[in-house]
This record gives structure tokens, sequence and C-alpha cells, in this order.
């Protein structure tokens, strides 16, 4: 998949989030220089740049099933296979701007459906991984390797994911273990990192530590994911609402994959200038 950023005086951007999990959009459906590590460094600091929890970039659609391509990447440089909220954000953005009610993105986890549900966005995520290679799917984690008691759950939603449930999510202190789990030796690509609590066999609490270094209000993978390993533990149905630090997602694991339904926002649109990008040199 090329990425690329549109090469002109600056670079247009919009700001956008589900449930307080942020994006800086950049629509190079046109073309131009390639979204770099550094571009997304750059961008995702929140004194030196605009700050996002992941860059979104629109890329030009690679088939005509699909109505663009879309890349993530983290405000570490990561680049992310997959990032459900900002998907959440991308289809809004195409959604008003085609007036449909349902088109495809084709992602590096494959082509994932997006619709209208009323107000909301939802998202088919993919079937979570069965076949994930470094971890199986909901197999327990040796967790005398891990620095946290409990029986993790790894599951891959595109991304991994490492998912405990514990007692109370509130009470984790997500910064201080979030870090050792993210870079665990289990972990060659590192994780995503989630504790949930179920508050019954229809809604759980969960808390989250990305990948890339930070705590976020949400994450729509993370949601996935937890769902997935609670039904599959038994604590829950298929049908889950995940509550998350920035408001509920709703979860739905049906045959042809698990889908996220949950709000989106559009804060702000904006343009870096060329100054920032180092283009007046
Ligand atoms: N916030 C996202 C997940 C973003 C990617 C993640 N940090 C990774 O590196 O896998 C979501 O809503 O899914």
């Amino acid at each position: 998949m090329t990425r690329q950023t549109p090469q002109s005086a600056g670079l247009a951007f919009r700001k956008m989030h589900g449930l307080g999990n942020d994006f800086v959009v950049i629509d190079a459906r046109s073309g131009g220089e390639p979204v770099t590590a550094a571009l997304a460094r750059a961008v995702g600091d929140r004194r030196w740049g605009v700050g996002f929890d992941q860059l979104v970039a629109l890329l030009p659609p690679s088939s005509p099933d699909v109505a663009a391509d879309i890349g993530f990447w983290n405000a570490d440089g990561s680049e992310a296979g997959a990032c459900g909220n900002g998907t959440r954000c991308a289809a809004r953005l195409l959604l008003d701007e085609t007036g449909a009610q349902a088109l495809s993105v084709r992602t590096l986890n494959g082509v994932l459906r997006c619709e209208r549900a009323g107000a909301l966005v939802r998202v088919n995520m993919g079937p979570p991984d069965l076949e994930w290679d470094r971890i199986p799917l909901a197999y327990p984690v040796d967790t005398r390797a891990l620095p946290i008691e409990g029986s993790p759950a790894a599951v891959g939603m595109g991304n991994p994911h490492c998912v405990f449930v514990v007692e109370d999510a509130a009470a984790v202190d997500l910064a201080a273990l979030g870090p050792g789990l993210e870079h665990h030796p289990l972990f060659p690509e590192r994780t995503n990192v989630e504790f949930v609590h179920v508050i019954d066999p229809g809604t759980i609490r969960m808390r989250v530590w990305e990948r890339g270094g930070m705590i976020t209000q949400a994450c729509g993978s993370g949601a996935c994911a937890a769902a997935v390993a609670t039904a599959r533990a038994g604590l829950t149905g298929r049908h889950v609402r995940v509550i998350l630090d920035g408001g509920p997602l709703e979860i739905d694991w049906r045959e042809d994959g698990v889908w996220m339904t949950g709000p989106t926002a559009h804060v702000f649109d904006g343009v870096f200038s060329p100054e920032f990008l180092g283009e007046d040199e």
C-alpha cells in the first residue's frame, strides 16, 4: 500500500475523535509525498505539533470496491495494522462526503465494511485472528512471566491485544503496568493491553494502554478484543457494551466478524504550514 501526502503549500488535515480516542486525518487520496514515521512523530507531538492518538491517512482506493485505502500511525511513528475508532472516523468523513449509507475501506487488515447506524458509525473489524502466529486466540499466557497476577488472553484484531480480566479495571495503575506489558518479550511486535471487569453478561468496563506508549480514552480494536476474550471465557454473550473511559461502544461478534458501533466527532480542520513541514528551507 503506497502512503502519500498532498504536495502543496501546507498540508490540510481534519481533527476527529471517537469517544476521545483522537485522530489527525490527512486526505492523501490525490497523492503527494509518502507519510513517514518522522511526519507522524512531528504531527503527533501535543506541544510541537497538533497531537493525536493515531494519524489516519486516506489513500487512493486500490480497487473499485473500496472508497479509500486507509493507513494508521501511532504517535511514536509506528504503523498499526488496525484502528477501530480511526476507521469509524474515516468512514464518517467518507460517508458524509458521498451521502452513502454504507461503504467499504481497505486497511492492512483487509476490506472493512462501514455503515451509518443513525447518528453513529458501525464497522465490521473482521473476524478475530484464530491463527495469530505468536499466541493463539484466547490462549492463556503464562502469567508467571508477566508483571501482574491474572490470566490474560491474546487476541489478534489485525493488531495485537492482551486482555486481562480483573476485579476492578478502574483501580488498575495503567501507567505503571502498561510499558512493561507492551514491551514484554512474549509480544515480539509489542502489544496493546486491556484491563476489563465484567459488570453483567452484556456489559464490561475496560481501560487500555495502547501500543505506541499511551493511555487512551478508548480503543476500538481493543474493545473488540476484550469482547471476544470475555465471550470465549464464557463471562459474557457475543453482544457486549464496552464502557471505556471515553464512553460506551457496542460490540457484536457475528459470523462475519466483530462489528463495533459508536459515535464520531469532527472537531476542526486545519493546515500544517510549510515551515512545520520543512518545505520552506
Ligand atoms: N485506537 C485504536 C488502536 C490503534 C492502534 C494501536 N495503538 C496499535 O498499535 O495496534 C483503535 O481504536 O483500535
